[in-house]
């Protein structure tokens, strides 16, 4: 069993909406409300050597870009954290109080106790006059990606230059508000991989995505071909995958690439060849 599968069992339950977007959303008066929630386990998501207040970044920044992802401004974060040792509370905090402020957010509460391994579940608000759905890609519309791929893969694959990039992953709010504002159809963050977003945006759109791997922004200093693997399958990269009508491409202030096109056969191809939805996926074994 994986979590895609298990949270599309849910569909039935909560409808579709509920697992549509990287955020629910709310209409509020005259605007809507965004909402996300991530749970981080030290063994899963937390790397050997981070520190605690790189740890407590990186729980904000994950919910933040879900929150980018709308093309929406994070105002709060709720940070519930189960200790294994009471002493890692004060450099948790420290670490998501600097991420919350490097993108003007409230660290507004949240919950404490005692757990046998450190979890940490952060839950953000955001607003938005009109969020940007993972659904809404129109046929002909460019594929393109902020900033590049691959990097957080390519640090778990040794290429210790790019550690930072695995362990304190930069929201791309000012971009999303940008792409919100110029135009970009559908949007998502690409936190477990491009091959697996990608079919993520097809699960809610009509149309297909085909991208060329040549075009794609690998990390610096990686061989082609491994960079293009780490960047299509390799999860842990906060960048913004959004559709753009071309004459709205590029956005200014934005820095993207366009790495494909929508079109209206239902698939994902790379190459002309049909991409495996393959990426960065909790399992269970029984
Ligand atoms: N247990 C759950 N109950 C309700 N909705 C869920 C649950 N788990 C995931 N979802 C929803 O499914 C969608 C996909 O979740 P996820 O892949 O975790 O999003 P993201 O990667 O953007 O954090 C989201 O809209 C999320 O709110
Ligand atoms: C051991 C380890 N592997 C990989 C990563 C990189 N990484 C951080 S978050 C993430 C994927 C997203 O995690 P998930 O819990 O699915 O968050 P969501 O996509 O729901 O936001 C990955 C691969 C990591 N931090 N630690
Ligand atoms: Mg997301
Ligand atoms: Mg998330
Ligand atoms: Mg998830």
């Amino acid at each position: 069993m994986d979590e895609r599968s298990l949270i599309r069992s849910l569909v039935p339950v909560l409808g579709a909406a509920a697992t549509a977007d990287d955020c629910a959303t709310i209409q509020h008066g005259g605007e809507w409300l965004v909402l996300s929630t991530d749970m981080l386990h030290e063994t899963t998501d937390f790397p050997a050597g981070m520190t605690d207040r790189e740890i407590g970044w990186m729980a904000a920044a994950v919910t933040i870009s879900d929150i980018a992802a709308m093309g929406a401004r994070p105002v709060a974060l709720l940070l519930a954290t189960g200790l294994d040792r009471p002493e890692r509370l004060a450099g948790i905090t420290a670490g998501a109080l600097e991420c919350c402020r490097a993108y003007g957010c409230d660290l507004a509460g949240g919950d404490t106790d005692a757990h046998t391994e450190l979890t940490i579940v952060s839950t953000g608000l955001g607003t938005a006059l009109r969020p940007v759905r993972r659904s809404g890609a129109g046929i002909g519309d460019l594929i393109c990606v902020t900033g590049y791929l691959g990097g957080a893969q390519a640090a778990l694959s040794g290429y210790d230059q790019f550690w930072e990039r695995l362990i304190a992953p930069e929201p791309r709010v000012a971009a999303g508000l940008a792409l919100n504002a110029g135009g970009a159809t559908a949007m998502m963050d690409v936190s477990d991989g491009l091959a697996m977003s990608l079919h993520d945006m097809l699960g809610v759109n009509d149309c297909g995505f085909t991208v060329e791997t040549v075009r794609l922004p690998i990390p610096d200093g990686v061989p082609a071909e491994e960079g293009r693997d780490f960047a299509l399958f390799g999860g842990g990269d906060f960048e913004l995958l959004f559709t753009v009508p071309p004459e709205r491409f590029p956005v200014a202030g934005v820095e993207a690439t366009a790495i494909g096109r929508v079109v209206a056969e239902h698939g994902v191809w790379a190459d002309g060849a049909s991409l495996p939805a393959r990426g960065y996926v909790h399992t269970w074994t029984k």
